[in-house]
């Protein structure tokens, strides 16, 4: 774990479309995120913000665009992206037969090449959760989970983090402490991009209203050519 700055460049996202099944779930999405910054996804259910975190994370090909790090494309180095991006996403990312050490160690080391005790500890403590350390996952509550799947971040820095309604299942102080996490994170020149249908503070955030890269089905005229498999990983390595 480190408090150190991030040395972050632009990422951004120019025309993205994205085809799920046979639909157009957003289609003509562009952003620019600097160092420091966030950006707030927000939505109706099926508006695409999961589907545009993943995207961002590279486990889903863009049917159209694409994304850039400091200018240059993010398909062109795949690996460097995983490196300097954290996907959090709707499932707990939680071996139910390992510790809560070792489920954070795991990553800690995929990720970071770390793993070390005291850094899994530092990352556990910051959520408050630093005595559930030798606890198996299965016993592990909801808010329990989250908060180890989200020590994940601290175990392993890197400037990118992409959140998908990360404050689910977390009481209130947990929730302000994520806040607090997210504001020194961007302090440092990390970048958030985070989904919610709750109030989460991201003071100076910007706002992407999903809906307004809607497209009527009606007028959509899909062309086949366009979709690509579902789920096709288009980046290296484990990303849950
Ligand atoms: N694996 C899949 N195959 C086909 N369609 C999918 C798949 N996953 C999601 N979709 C569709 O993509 C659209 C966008 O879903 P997505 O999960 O990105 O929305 P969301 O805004 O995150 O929703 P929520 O607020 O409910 O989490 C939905 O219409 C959904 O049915």
């Amino acid at each position: 774990m480190t408090d150190q700055a991030f040395d972050a460049a632009e990422f951004a996202g120019e025309n993205l479309v994205c085809i799920r099944g046979e639909r157009i779930v957003f289609a003509d999405l562009s952003f620019s995120l600097g160092p420091g910054e966030a950006l707030l996804l927000l939505g109706p259910n099926g508006s695409g913000k999961s589907s545009l975190l993943r995207m961002m994370a590279g486990l889903l090909r863009p049917s159209a665009g694409q994304l850039t790090w400091g200018g240059e494309p993010v398909a062109d180095d795949p690996e460097a992206h995983g490196g300097r991006s954290r996907y959090i996403g709707h499932h707990d990312a939680i071996k139910p037969v390992l510790t809560v050490h070792e489920n954070v160690a795991f990553w800690s080391r995929l990720w970071a090449g770390d793993g070390s005790r005291e850094t899994v500890e530092k990352a556990l403590d910051a959520f408050s959760i630093g005595h559930l350390l030798e606890v198996p996952g299965r016993w592990l509550s909801a808010g329990q989970k989250r908060r180890v799947n989200l020590s994940r971040l601290l175990a392993a820095p890197a400037p990118l983090w992409l959140l998908d309604e990360p404050t689910t299942a977390l009481d209130r102080a947990t929730v302000a402490t994520v806040e607090h996490l997210l504001a020194e994170h961007r302090a440092r020149g990390g970048m958030v991009v985070l989904s919610t249908h709750t109030d989460v503070s991201l003071p100076g955030a910007k706002v992407l209203q999903m809906d307004d890269f809607a497209v009527d089905p009606a007028l959509s005229g899909l062309d086949a050519e366009m979709a690509v498999a579902e789920d096709e990983p288009w980046t290296e390595g484990v990303r849950p």
